[in-house]
């Protein structure tokens, strides 16, 4: 049993904090579990609380966001209002994520951005090779623990489910988050599309993480864990493409199965939500580090005139699965620039005139 004595002002967490905002809270917190105290030093260090030489936190953010069976109590003090915002640090020490299509692209931008939130990571890829030697180093600069998984997640369903389940399950017994992120498209227009390249669309896009989902929901619902899983949708989930069918198939039936395994699984504990990106800067979209006139066309159709880097996904990854989004299931969030905002962005002004 450890003992954390606080003092903390209220309105740095006034998202969690109730009680009048110009207060300090003090009091006592006791726990029996390890490592616990350090986070909450940590986490009050990141949000700049001053703190009476101990640090600490209001009870009733330990009791509902740490799912810790501590005790705690809290008094308070009527204060000068102080000026200025809270930043929430969205802290997931303690928890590992299985990330796969973690080695490049958007799933390294949420494999670095887990680790530069105190998770560690565990990757998953189709090959070892510079991309995923760097996301590596790039996670363990951070100070988290990192590996490397390989596998082919378009083979067999259960053959290749099982595999990567197996490994990452015997390596990190403590995995508490999954992201289903592997995906692919093949861009053929519909009248061509044959059964191969459907299927292996399919597979990996959608069924990969079903299943996925499956073992480790198992696994958590017999250990009574509370796990995380976030997939990675697309706009294409939501906004169709002429030659995009199969792709936009699997994201819709990545939407449609993020809320149905939301139903399934909120009754074990277990919360799913996906992040849906609009076109973003990675190797599956090379051609646009190239094509000027494609580059200048999606800038001109995205409201914030923007193609980012993968790594504008990643706060919206991290957000999704720590605890400060405990009552967040079974949504897809969309980071897009604003791109699924716009109603018809084609339609030339003097045709929109007419409208009004
Ligand atoms: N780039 C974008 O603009 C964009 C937009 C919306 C959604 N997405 C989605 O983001 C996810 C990642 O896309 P990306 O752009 O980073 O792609 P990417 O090609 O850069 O990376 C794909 C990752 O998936 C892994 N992978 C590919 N095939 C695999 C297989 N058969 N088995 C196991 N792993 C495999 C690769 O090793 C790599 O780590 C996909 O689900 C994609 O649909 C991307
Ligand atoms: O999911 C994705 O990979 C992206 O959304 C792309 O499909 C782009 O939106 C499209 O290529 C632009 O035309």
């Amino acid at each position: 049993m450890s003992l954390l004595r606080y003092q903390v002002r209220a309105d740095n967490f006034t998202p969690f904090f109730t009680l009048a905002q110009r207060s300090w809270a003090t009091g006592e917190f006791r726990s029996e579990k390890r490592g616990l105290l350090g986070n909450m030093k940590r986490l009050l260090g990141w949000s700049g609380c001053r703190s009476s030489g101990l640090c600490g936190c209001i009870p009733r953010m330990l009791g509902r966001n740490l799912h810790d069976s501590a005790s705690a109590t809290c008094s308070l003090q009527y204060l000068p209002p102080i000026i200025g915002t809270a930043t929430l640090p969205f802290d997931l020490t303690g928890s590992t994520a299985l990330i796969t299509g973690g080695t490049q692209g958007v799933g390294a931008a949420i494999a670095i951005a887990i680790a530069g939130s105190g998770g560690n990571v565990v990757l998953h890829g189709l090959r070892d090779d510079d991309a995923a030697q760097q996301t590596l180093a790039a996670c363990r600069a951070q100070g988290a623990n990192a590996d490397l998984l390989l596998g082919d997640l378009a083979g067999p369903t259960e053959d290749c489910i099982g595999r990567l389940f197996d490994s990452a399950t015997a390596a990190h017994p403590e995995i508490n988050m999954l992201v289903n992120n592997a995906g692919t498209y093949i861009d053929v227009p519909f009248l061509e599309m044959d059964f191969e390249r459907y299927q292996r669309t399919m597979q990996l896009n959608v069924a990969a993480g079903f299943f996925l989902t499956q073992a480790f929901a198992r696994r958590w619902v017999d250990r009574q864990a509370r796990g995380r899983v976030l997939f990675t949708g697309s706009i294409n989930g939501q906004l169709a493409e002429p030659d995009h069918v199969a792709y936009d198939s699997s994201k819709g039936a990545v939407l449609a199965m993020v809320k149905s395994l939301c139903v399934a699984l909120a009754p074990h504990g277990i919360r799913v939500n996906g992040m849906a990106p609009g076109l973003v800067k990675t190797p599956l979209t090379g051609v646009l580090e190239t094509d000027q006139d494609l580059d200048a066309w999606m800038r001109l159709h995205t409201p914030n005139g923007r193609v980012p880097e993968a790594s504008a996904c990643g706060g919206a990854a991290v957000f999704l699965l720590s605890d400060e989004a405990e009552h967040v299931h079974g949504q897809m969030l969309l980071v897009d620039g604003g791109m699924s905002a716009w109603q018809q962005p084609d339609m030339p002004t003097q045709l929109r005139g007419k409208l009004s």
